[in-house]
C-alpha cells in the first residue's frame, strides 16, 4: 500500500515568539501579583499568540459532534448495540441530550456531522451529511475502511470548518459512536507505540471480560494490519472509524485557519493524536480541555505531553468535556482584556527588590 496524501489546506504553521514579551508585559502590568491567574493567564496568553494580537477574543465557539457506527461491535465490543449511535443523532436534533444543553447554557452553535452512521436519517438544518459509509468494517478482520473513505473523512471534516465555522475564533469537536472507545483505544495504540491493554477502559460501561475481549480484538488488529501501522494515516485507515478520521481532518483545518482547538476526552483524542502525528505544530492551537475518566485517556494525555485543563470524572463524549472548558477560556480572554493596569487604577506596583536587577 503506498503511503497516503494529506489533502490540501491541512499544514498548519507554528506560531512565532514575536507577541510574546508584549503579552507578557501586559498580563504583568494588571492589578494583580504577578502569575497569580495562574492557567488563566497561559490560556489568555495562547489565544492571544494564536489570533496574533493583543486584543484577543473568546467567541464565536463553534461545536461539531461527528457521529458514526463501527464494525468492530460485531466482536461484543460494547455493551450498549449500535442501533443506539443513530439514537442519539436523534436525540441531539430534538435538543435533549447533555451537548444541547452545553450549548445553549454557553450560546455555542451545534451541528451535528453524518459521518458514517448506520441508519437513515433526516433532513434537518442542524445536521450535515458527510457519510463515509454505513459504518467502518471489523478491524480485527480487515481494514476499517478504504484509502477512498479515508480521504473523503479527512476532506469532508475540513470542509465542515470552512462551510460552518469560518468565523469561529474556538473551535470544540465531540464524537457519537458506539464502540468508538475500543476504535480509539486501537488508533492511540498504533500511534503512540503503547500496548492496548494499558489504554483500553470500561467505555459505556464494559465489564472486565468485556474489557479483555476489547485488548483481544485490538491485539489481533496489530497483528493483522502490522507494516500498514507505520505511517499516522495508515492506522486511521486501519484500525479508526469515520468520525475519528472527519475529527483528524477538522482539527487541522481549524489550527490551519489559526483557531483555537479544544480537545474534548478519549475519542478527540485519538483524532488529534493522528492529526499530531502529522502536523506537529497544531500543539501551539490546542488546548486540552479534561481528563476523562475513561481508563486510557490519562495514559495517552501523559505520552502526549498534554495537560489537561478539568478532571471533572467526566466520561460522556459528544464533546461535553471540551465545552466544559469554554467558560474557562472566556474568562481568561475576559481578565486579559478587561483589567485595570497598576497606572490606570493608582495602584502601587511592587517595589525592585534592593540589590537585585530589574
Ligand atoms: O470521550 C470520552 O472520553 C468517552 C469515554 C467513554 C465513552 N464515550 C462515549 O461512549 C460511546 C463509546 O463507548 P463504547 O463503550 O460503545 O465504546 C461513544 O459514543 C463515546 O462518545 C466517550
Ligand atoms: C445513551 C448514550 C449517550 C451517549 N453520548 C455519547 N455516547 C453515548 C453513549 C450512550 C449509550
Amino acid at each position: 500500500m503506498t503511503a497516503q496524501p494529506l489533502p490540501d489546506g491541512l499544514s498548519v504553521t507554528p506560531l512565532g515568539h514575536d507577541l510574546d514579551a508584549d503579552i507578557q508585559a501586559h498580563l504583568d502590568q494588571q492589578t494583580k501579583p504577578p502569575g497569580s491567574l495562574g492557567q488563566l493567564e497561559t490560556i489568555a496568553a495562547q489565544v492571544a499568540r494564536v489570533q496574533g494580537t493583543l486584543h484577543p477574543v473568546s467567541a464565536p465557539v463553534w461545536h461539531g459532534v461527528f457521529a458514526a457506527d463501527h464494525g468492530i461491535c460485531s466482536e461484543q465490543v460494547s455493551p450498549f448495540p449500535s442501533s443506539v449511535t443513530a439514537q442519539m443523532v436523534h436525540n441531539f436534533l430534538q435538543g435533549g441530550a447533555a451537548i444541547n444543553v452545553f450549548c445553549r447554557e454557553e450560546q455555542v452553535q451545534l451541528h451535528i456531522i453524518d459521518a458514517g452512521v448506520d441508519a437513515d436519517l433526516p433532513e434537518h438544518p442542524q445536521l450535515l451529511h458527510r457519510s463515509a459509509g454505513r459504518g467502518t468494517r471489523a478491524f480485527n478482520r480487515e481494514a476499517a475502511m478504504s484509502a477512498e473513505q479515508l480521504q473523503h473523512c479527512l476532506s469532508a471534516g475540513a470542509e465542515v470548518i470552512d462551510q460552518q465555522a469560518a468565523d469561529a475564533r474556538v473551535i470544540s469537536l465531540g464524537d457519537m459512536g458506539i464502540g468508538n472507545t475500543t476504535t480509539s483505544a486501537a488508533v492511540l495504540s498504533a500511534i503512540l507505540q503503547q500496548p492496548p491493554a494499558s489504554l483500553v477502559g470500561a467505555g459505556t460501561g464494559a465489564s472486565t471480560a468485556m474489557q479483555q475481549q476489547k485488548v483481544r480484538v485490538i491485539e489481533q488488529a496489530m497483528e493483522r494490519h502490522g507494516a500498514e501501522l507505520t505511517t499516522p494515516l495508515g492506522c486511521l485507515r486501519c484500525v479508526g472509524g469515520f468520525e475519528i478520521a472527519m475529527m483528524t481532518g477538522a482539527f487541522l483545518r481549524a489550527a490551519a485557519q489559526r483557531k483555537l482547538v479544544l480537545v474534548d476526552g478519549f475519542i478527540a483524542t485519538a483524532a488529534w493524536s493522528v492529526a499530531a502525528a502529522l502536523q506537529p505544530a497544531i500543539r501551539d492551537y490546542t488546548l486540552f480541555a479534561h481528563c476523562s475518566d475513561e481508563r486510557g485517556h490519562a495514559h495517552a494525555l501523559e505520552a502526549l505531553q498534554a495537560t489537561p485543563l478539568l478532571h471533572l470524572g467526566m466520561r460522556l463524549g459528544e464533546g461535553t468535556g471540551a465545552l466544559a472548558a469554554a467558560p474557562l477560556v472566556r474568562l481568561a480572554v475576559a481578565l486579559f482584556n478587561d483589567m485595570a493596569t497598576f497606572a490606570s487604577a493608582g495602584v502601587d506596583n511592587r517595589e525592585p527588590e534592593a540589590g537585585t536587577d530589574g
